[in-house]
């Protein structure tokens, strides 16, 4: 009998997610942790989500920010930064990152998550882990 080798649906077919790192003049970074219901919930990432279908990228970034935490993102101080991929068993997700420098409104809790500015020496734990390793590099890119 012949086997299936089709992959899996979550690894053929990537997600666009658009993150973004809210950097505060003294570098302090914002972090959030993923509400319950969610996979990985509990675990601390950058703000951001999935891109919808024909969404521009910085436009599913805006959009995910005043959704997930009530900021308006000024896209002429978002900085397209860097890109990754990861292969979850949930899903395999195509990440872009951007460092955004100016915003209006307060980080607010929107989604029931937790917030925290986070210093070079980060006291929350686990992080995503398709973040951690970008985690050195955004230290010195910020
Ligand atoms: N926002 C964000 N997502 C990340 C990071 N690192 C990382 O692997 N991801 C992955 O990217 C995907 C983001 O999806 P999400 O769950 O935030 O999507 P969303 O906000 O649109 O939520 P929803 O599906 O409830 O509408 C998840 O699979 C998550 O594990 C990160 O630093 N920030
Ligand atoms: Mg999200």
């Amino acid at each position: 009998m012949a086997s299936d080798l089709s992959p899996a649906p979550s690894v053929a077919k990537p997600i666009d997610v658009a993150v973004g790192i809210l950097v505060k003049p003294n570098g302090e970074v914002l972090m959030a942790q993923r509400p319950e219901g969610k996979p990985y919930a509990g675990y601390w990432e950058f703000p951001g989500g999935k891109v919808e279908a024909g969404e521009p990228i910085l436009s599913a970034l805006i959009r995910e920010f005043k959704e997930e935490i009530g900021v308006e993102i000024d896209p002429n101080f978002a900085e397209a930064w860097c890109g990754c991929a990861y292969v979850y068993p949930h899903a395999h997700v195509h990440l872009h990152f951007y460092l955004c420098r100016a915003w209006q409104g307060e980080p607010q809790s929107l989604e029931g998550q937790q917030l925290a500015w986070q210093g070079e020496t980060l006291n929350v734990q686990p992080l995503l882990p398709a973040t951690i390793p970008l985690l050195e590099w955004m230290w010195q890119a910020r």
